[in-house]
């Protein structure tokens, strides 16, 4: 057994808990999917480092269906930015069920890309390219947010065009309003070629983990889409994945998700995992109802809502302190006490860590007297956090104080408001407590 098997542990349990369920049945308004087996049931999650978990029937190929629609809106996101996809579908959940005939009043356009009217929409705005018809561009585009190749199942997609007709209406009713570019029967095909798509637990839990991770596939590393077109598929999700369930999903799991047809399921835990059920029996929604209650249940036992803050406070700044206080202080600095303030900062700085560090600066030391910041043991400074410690460490001097920071990786790059910065000068060998209580002295020595 490895450590990580615990991981794996937390699917099994989840999938024994909620195995035993029998309520709901697979679709079978498209036939071919009336053959799937109702006891199948397999969980995968995907982390950020590309780990994968799996338990069950997590394997076994079953189509995408309404799964699609996230990753397609993506593409067209990708190809037309937001403004154009805006003017033909739009971002409002629709309180209605995925197939439902309902066009926004006055525009006309489908109410989200999450229904089917809206979906058909999206799929259609995918534009051929000189190499690569447009089909051609879905089916590569999903593969890369799975990692691997995919391909249709002609029988199923056969099943669903034999039988399609209310979504053939819709199309038709969707071009009345003047929001289809394209012929309905061709939208249709494709919609439905792209519903047919096949897949495994597996690879739907790499797809959301590709979501999470701002478009990046963290298995792969290949980058799919941009950040933001990642961030507005969540947001969709978030709001109108679950059709007319969304708002009670999101209020109990707090995860943007996606349902479908052939018993598929993915939730999507910003920058931390992606993780997919599959199930076929279905509730009221057309959702898998095994899938439901399990990522329901994992969410309420890992803590995984969103509005959950993820936060643990006080993990930014590990000391705010005298620089005498230090446990290496060079003898003989007795002189330094309540004259020079140490803030320490550790791991990954963003906005909110940001502020820690800064009201943390306006906290230390003695009043009106100068700081050394510590950034020997941050990892990463990103572009807003830069910003804000720039901006800071501008208005903490402004008021005559005097700061030094010590910043061996360079993170935080020139400080205009701070002539002492240690950065690449500093000698190899020097300890962390060297480089801080050298500030401090330099500070003191001021004085
Ligand atoms: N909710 C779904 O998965 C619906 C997809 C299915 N292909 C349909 O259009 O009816």
């Amino acid at each position: 057994m490895s450590a990580a098997d615990a991981v794996t542990d937390s699917l099994a349990g989840l999938r024994e808990r909620f195995a035993a369920v029998r309520e709901g049945r697979p679709a079978d308004y498209i036939p071919q999917l009336a053959l799937a087996d109702p006891d199948a049931f397999g969980l995968a999650l995907v982390s950020m480092d590309g780990h994968r978990y799996s338990a069950g029937e997590a394997e076994v190929p079953f189509t995408l269906q309404s799964v699609s629609k996230p990753f397609v809106y993506a593409l067209a996101l990708s190809a037309l930015g937001l403004d154009e996809v805006s003017r033909w579908v739009g971002a409002e959940p629709s309180g209605e069920a995925f197939n439902a005939i309902s066009l926004e009043p006055g525009t006309g356009r489908p109410a989200n890309a999450m229904v089917n009217a809206g979906a058909i929409v999206t799929t259609a705005l995918v534009p051929d390219t000189p190499d690569e018809p447009a089909f051609d561009r879905i089916l590569h585009c999903l593969g890369r947010f799975a990692g691997r190749g995919l391909d249709v199942d002609e029988e199923v997609f056969a099943s669903e065009s034999a039988t399609g007709d209310r979504n053939r209406a819709l199309a038709y009713l969707i071009r009345s309003t003047g929001t289809l570019p394209v012929d309905p029967v061709r939208a249709v095909d494709r919609y439905f070629r792209q519903c047919a798509i096949r897949v495994t637990a597996v690879d739907l839990a790499t797809m959301a983990a590709t979501l999470a991770y701002g478009g990046v596939n963290p298995v792969t590393r290949e980058r799919v889409v941009s950040a933001e077109v990642a961030a507005g598929v969540l947001a969709v999700m978030a709001t109108c994945g679950m059709y007319d369930g969304s708002g009670d999903w999101l209020l109990r799991v707090g995860l943007p998700a996606k349902s479908g047809v052939s018993g598929g399921l993915i939730a999507v835990g910003p920058a931390r995992f992606g993780v997919a059920t599959y199930s076929p029996p279905l509730d009221a929604t057309g959702g898998s109802v095994r899938g439901h209650a399990a990522l329901e249940a994992m969410s309420r036992r890992y803590g995984l809502h969103l509005m959950l803050n993820p936060a643990l406070p006080g993990s930014t700044v590990t000391l705010v302190t005298t620089a005498d206080d230090l446990p290496s202080a060079p003898s003989g600095e007795r002189g330094l006490r309540g004259r020079v303030g140490v803030v320490a900062a550790q791991g990954a700085i963003d906005f909110t860590a940001a502020e820690r560090v800064l009201y943390a600066l306006d906290e230390s030391g003695p009043d009106g007297g100068p700081v050394v910041l510590d950034l020997h043991d941050v990892t990463a400074i990103d572009s807003v956090a830069r910003g804000m410690l720039h901006n800071g460490l501008a208005r903490f001097t402004a008021d005559g104080r005097r700061a030094a920071v010590v910043d061996p990786k360079d993170l935080l790059g020139p400080v205009d408001a701070v002539r002492e910065r240690t950065g690449r000068d500093l000698p190899r060998h020097a300890t962390r407590e060297d480089a801080v209580a050298g500030r401090a002295r330099a500070l003191a020595g001021e004085d």
